[in-house]
């Protein structure tokens, strides 16, 4: 695979500072992002294209530049072929070139991601999630400090297809359910103070939330499996069907709503 020609030299940029892998991770999501906000502003195209073609663009970038950049390196995307090789490696960049695909297609809306995380030697190490339609990319390294939370707290729950429970979650907590798109999106929004939880269940996979986790964790942040259960990555399936994302103090509140709901 070629780098096309505007990302040529971003990528050769990007190879003269990333020592470090979470500077890389940053740069790689941040750039993504700058592709995917091209194409989606250059020319007007049908929802279903605007998907296919922002999930390639992203995922052709991010894999050609790790492969220079990191070529002893394995990697799982969602938008690739998966490699058993993955499996004996010692590092594993786990991708997800663009997160919240059908929200990135409806052209007012900014909750969809990009997500590059690292995992090695059996532990997420790294990791950074871009937001380019709000602006920031967060890293592992320096999250924002966590502000205070809301006395009501705020649990973002997937516009589409919410857990089955989460109203009654809501209820036991008093808490209020928000919907929105990309798992990215919500894990950033809890990091960045907008809400206090991210709940998933009923099926996803480790891309979409390898680099929400890893950053989320460097805020301070608790994350699990919805059974409280410590979250695993690099697995021969790569299905994680469900995740809690939440401020510390919330989790032993909410993984006991969650008992008592399902
Ligand atoms: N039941 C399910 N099965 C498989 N993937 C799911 C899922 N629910 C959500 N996801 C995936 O999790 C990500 C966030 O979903 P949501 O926006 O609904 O919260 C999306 O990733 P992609 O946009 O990368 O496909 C979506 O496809
Ligand atoms: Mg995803």
């Amino acid at each position: 695979m070629t780098l096309s020609e505007p990302d040529f030299p971003d990528t050769v940029a990007v190879r003269m500072t990333c020592d470090s892998d979470v500077e890389l991770a940053r740069l790689l999501a941040t750039h993504a992002g700058v592709i995917l906000l091209r194409l989606r502003t250059r020319k007007p195209m049908p929802a279903s294209r605007l998907k296919a073609d922002g999930d390639r663009r992203s995922h052709d970038f991010l894999t050609a530049a790790l492969a220079k950049l990191r070529p002893a390196d394995a990697v799982l995307s969602e938008e690739g072929a998966d490699d058993a090789a993955r499996l004996s490696a010692r590092r594993v960049w786990i991708v997800d070139p663009l997160d919240g695909t059908r929200e990135y297609s409806e052209l007012d809306r900014d909750d969809w991601a990009i997500h590059v995380a690292l995992w090695e030697d059996g532990e997420l190490v790294a990791g950074a999630v871009a937001l380019p339609g709000l602006g920031p990319t967060l890293t592992s390294e320096q999250p924002p400090q966590l502000r205070p939370a809301a006395a009501k707290p705020r649990i973002l729950v997937s516009r589409s297809r919410p857990p089955a429970y989460a109203e009654a979650v809501a209820e036991k907590l008093g808490a209020e359910l928000l919907p929105m798109g990309s798992a990215g999106a919500k894990a950033m929004a809890v990091v960045r103070g907008q809400a206090e939880a991210y709940l998933h269940d009923g099926g996803q996979y480790e891309w979409d939330s390898a680099a929400p986790v890893v950053v989320a964790r460097g805020a301070g942040l608790h994350t699990s499996r919805v059974d409280g259960s410590p979250l695993s990555y690099n697995n021969p399936n790569p299905y994680q069907p469900d995740l809690l994302i939440c401020r510390p103090e919330l989790a032993t509140p909410i993984l006991s709503a969650i008992a008592a709901s399902k």
